[in-house]
Order: C-alpha cells, then sequence, then structure tokens
C-alpha cells in the first residue's frame, strides 16, 4: 500500500476510535474542523515560508500539510478518491482554458 493510502487509513482509525491523550490525530478530531482548518492555514503558511527562505526544509513543511490536509478531509468524510476523482476531471483541461470558459 502506498504511504498516503496507509497515512488515511490510520487517520479514519483514529477518527473512528483513538484516545486523543495518546493520539495527535485524535486529539485534532476532538478540537474540531475549525481547529484542523486552522492548523492546514498554519501548515500552508511554513511551506510558503520554507518554499522562499529554507528551501532545505520544504519537504517537511509539505508533508505536514498534506498531513494535517488529510486530517481536515477526513473530518468533511473526504479523502484520496475524492482528490483522484476531482484530478481524473480535470486531466487534459488546462488551467488557461478552464479559466477562459469561466
Ligand atoms: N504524519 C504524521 C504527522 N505529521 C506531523 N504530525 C504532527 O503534527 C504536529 C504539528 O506540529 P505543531 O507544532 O504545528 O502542532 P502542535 O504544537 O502540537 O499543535 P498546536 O497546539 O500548536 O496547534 C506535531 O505534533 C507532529 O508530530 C504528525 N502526526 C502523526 N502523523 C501520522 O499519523 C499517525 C497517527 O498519529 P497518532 O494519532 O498521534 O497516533 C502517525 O503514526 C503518523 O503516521
Amino acid at each position: 500500500m502506498d504511504p498516503l493510502d496507509r497515512l488515511e487509513a490510520t487517520i479514519h482509525a483514529r477518527r473512528v476510535a483513538a484516545d486523543a491523550g495518546s493520539s495527535y490525530v485524535a486529539s485534532l478530531f476532538a478540537k474540531g474542523r475549525a481547529k484542523i482548518a486552522q492548523k492546514v492555514g498554519e501548515e500552508a503558511t511554513e511551506t510558503v515560508i520554507a518554499a522562499l527562505a529554507e528551501p532545505d526544509t520544504l519537504a517537511s513543511e509539505a508533508t505536514d500539510l498534506v498531513f494535517h490536509l488529510l486530517v481536515l478531509l477526513a473530518d468533511a468524510g473526504l479523502g484520496l478518491d475524492d482528490i483522484r476523482a476531482e484530478l481524473v476531471r480535470r486531466e487534459g483541461v488546462s488551467g488557461h482554458v478552464e479559466k477562459a470558459a469561466r
């Protein structure tokens, strides 16, 4: 199994049954969607800062962002399959063409 799929499975398992005291993911779910969304915003900002000022840390910061985004998606009942479906839907459509058609 791909590491992203394994992480998603772990996140879902934590959502169903885990103690917030021993599981960071469970503690995020316990704090609620607003807090999870805030963490995604923080990690996005840290990713931008890394890209501009500390490229050596970019992969690590981007991983934090993806991790928290997966938690946010799970909280909303969404997951990697939804992202895959959306990517497939967009495949071959240039961003310029899509924007011009709006
Ligand atoms: N991939 C990750 C992962 N990436 C980052 N993090 C945590 O995300 C947190 C982000 O750090 P911050 O300083 O921003 O957060 P914080 O200070 O704790 O939070 P605030 O109180 O400041 O909001 C850190 O505690 C990191 O350890 C992760 N925690 C867990 N996982 C995966 O999730 C699995 C389940 O984790 P648990 O639910 O803790 O068992 C783990 O086995 C890992 O595979």
